[in-house]
């Protein structure tokens, strides 16, 4: 069909999955994602152990989006990694969000097998947790390079990274200078929540959720203009890798945003959490009838075709 893309050689029936975390931490998640319409599907970013996460409430539905400080909570690397075995059908991206980069080496490396033979993706979670009192991994570029440079030396196939989103120039300058010095980085995945937002209510005078004192990831209609800069920034200053665009998509109109500024494939996440798979059904019958009123017929007519002024 038009909708019908590659991504890293793997044909998919739509550019349109969920964002990791959302609706893919558990067997009955996962039967639901790959039961769905959706191109392909991701993981909940996994750690080596399992994990319960931070008290609830850690999600809250906002005015325009959501918040969560979920916490990691995931059934361990083991889980997910039996999952790509025994998986078969669309595209899987196994997301991975080890607490150091031993545990993220580690991971890799044990990856690495069942993505040489099932062709599952890695999307190594960059908004990992980095050592107490410093920022995450994403916003540390010494680490970050040293991260990359360690996993792509134990994991000599392509994987991505899930970047935390940037907002001055010259970090996006800097960022990709990494992610250019590294080959096995096939693509970027821009945006992840924007990081410590605050949700309050009136009423109750309250934050929405228990940890951190209210501090949580921002997702939804919050972070949409963020999302689209941060998508259209890589896709201009890494023309050797793929961008995966995530934040924001409640439609196709969002999601075609998305695609112009140079995605190749596309997250949903909070539209998603709030209402449920057939989201899939209804974005890609939106996206037809829009590829079609511009006349359109296959997504590359315009992808990264943004024009500016
Ligand atoms: C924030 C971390 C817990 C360090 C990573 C997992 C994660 C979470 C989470 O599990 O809280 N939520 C997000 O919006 N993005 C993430 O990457």
């Amino acid at each position: 069909g038009a909708l019908t893309t590659t991504f890293l050689g793997h044909q998919v029936s739509n550019p349109f999955l969920n964002a990791a975390g959302v609706l893919c931490r558990t067997p009955e998640d996962l039967l639901q994602l790959a039961s769905s319409v959706s191109g392909s599907m991701i993981t909940k970013s996994c750690t080596v152990e399992p994990r319960e996460g931070n008290p609830e409430p850690r999600y809250a539905a906002a005015p325009y989006g959501s918040i969560n400080s979920m916490g990691l909570p995931n059934l361990g690397f083991e889980f997910y990694k039996q999952f790509a075995v025994e998986h078969r059908g669309k595209l899987l991206f196994i997301s991975v969000s080890g607490m150091s980069m031993d545990e993220n080496v580690k991971m890799a490396k044990d990856l690495l097998p069942v993505a040489k033979e099932t062709g599952c993706i890695m999307e190594l979670n960059l908004s990992c947790p980095n050592v107490p009192g410093k920022p995450q991994v994403g916003y540390d570029f010494t680490t970050m390079r040293e991260y990359l440079q360690r996993v792509s030396s134990v994991y000599d196939a392509p994987f991505g990274v899930k970047l935390p989103p940037y907002f001055d120039i010259a970090h996006f300058d800097q960022a990709a200078a990494i992610f250019n010095e590294i080959p096995q980085v096939a693509f970027l995945t821009c945006v992840n929540s924007l990081g410590n937002g605050l949700v309050i209510d009136v009423d109750t005078e309250t934050v929405a959720i228990k940890p951190k004192d209210g501090f949580g990831g921002l997702g939804g209609r919050y972070i949409l203009p963020t999302a689209l800069a941060n998508v259209n920034a890589f896709y201009r200053r890494c023309p050797t890798k793929l961008v995966v665009g995530c934040g924001g998509v409640y439609s196709a109109n969002e999601a075609f945003q998305h695609i112009l500024a140079g995605a190749s494939l596309v997250q949903v996440g909070t539209a998603l959490h709030e209402e449920g798979p057939q989201i899939f059904q209804r974005v890609v019958d939106e996206f037809a009838l829009l590829m079609r009123a511009k006349g359109y017929n296959t997504i590359d007519d315009f992808k990264g075709k943004l024009k500016t002024l």
